[in-house]
């Protein structure tokens, strides 16, 4: 089995999968280096959610193979990538998911909990995260109170606030009105940089590679590169 480059945080060597027989990724190979923000942009369709997911390892390529810190994760069984997700990675949705019952600083919170970490300090985490996020004056707001950008930095202070080796950003901005976009982004990649995560920008939006160090872009489950570009 070959072995990842040394300064590649994860790794990927030519990943294949199917969903049901209908092919999403048809060979893609691509390392990310240690606290780089990569874009991973193309067309509805590509593959770009695919290829996150096996990354990620909340998925299994049918064929290739995934390294997370020179370990292999396509290897794993089920409890050990969930724990690798739990604990070293985190995920922002297209949209929000929060849970509705729980206020915006106790939605925050909730990974850190998870890890076995104090109310206390969960607490103190959480709001520290949300006013990086500019949405420390909601803390005590359930998710209907708050508008939907308002929402997005929510799920982005949960998925930040065990400062997370990587962060997988699944289209972060899909479901904010365009006039949030760039002001969501630069939030979120400010406090990427600023801590030394490591991030995967899945876009369809162009404009999103601005924000980031690098882009690979798939097409029809391949990479392609694109024009100028240095991959
Ligand atoms: N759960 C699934 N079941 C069946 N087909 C799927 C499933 N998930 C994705 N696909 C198909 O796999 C291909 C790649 O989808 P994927 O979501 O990875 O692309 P994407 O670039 O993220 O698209 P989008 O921007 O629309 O999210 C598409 O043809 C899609 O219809």
């Amino acid at each position: 089995m070959e072995t990842p480059p040394d300064n590649d945080v994860l790794w990927g060597r030519s990943l294949r999968h199917a969903h049901e027989g209908s092919p999403a990724l048809l060979g893609v190979s691509l390392g990310v280096r240690d606290g780089e923000i990569l874009a991973v942009a193309g067309p509805r369709g590509s593959g770009k959610t695919t290829l996150l997911r096996c990354l990620s390892g909340q998925l299994v390529p049918d064929e290739g193979e995934v390294w997370f810190n020179s370990a292999p994760v396509h290897t794993l069984r089920r409890a050990a990538r969930e724990r690798l997700r739990r604990e070293r990675f985190g995920w922002i949705d297209p949209s929000p998911r929060l849970v509705p019952e729980l206020t915006a600083r106790e939605n925050a919170a909730l990974p850190l909990l998870l890890t076995g970490a104090s109310h206390r300090a969960a607490r103190q985490a959480a709001q520290e995260w949300l006013e990086r996020l500019d949405v420390g004056e909601c803390a005590r707001t359930r998710p209907a109170g708050l508008t939907q950008a308002q929402r997005q930095r929510v799920a982005i202070a949960r998925a930040l606030v065990t400062v997370p080796e990587v962060v997988f950003a699944d289209e972060p901005t899909a479901a904010l009105h365009r006039a949030d976009h760039a002001q969501v982004l630069r939030t979120l990649t400010t406090a990427a940089r600023s801590h030394g995560i490591t991030m995967l920008l899945a876009t369809h939006d162009s404009g999103v590679a601005e924000f980031a160090d690098r882009t690979v872009a798939l097409v029809d489950g391949r990479r392609t590169a694109p024009e100028g570009a240095l991959c």
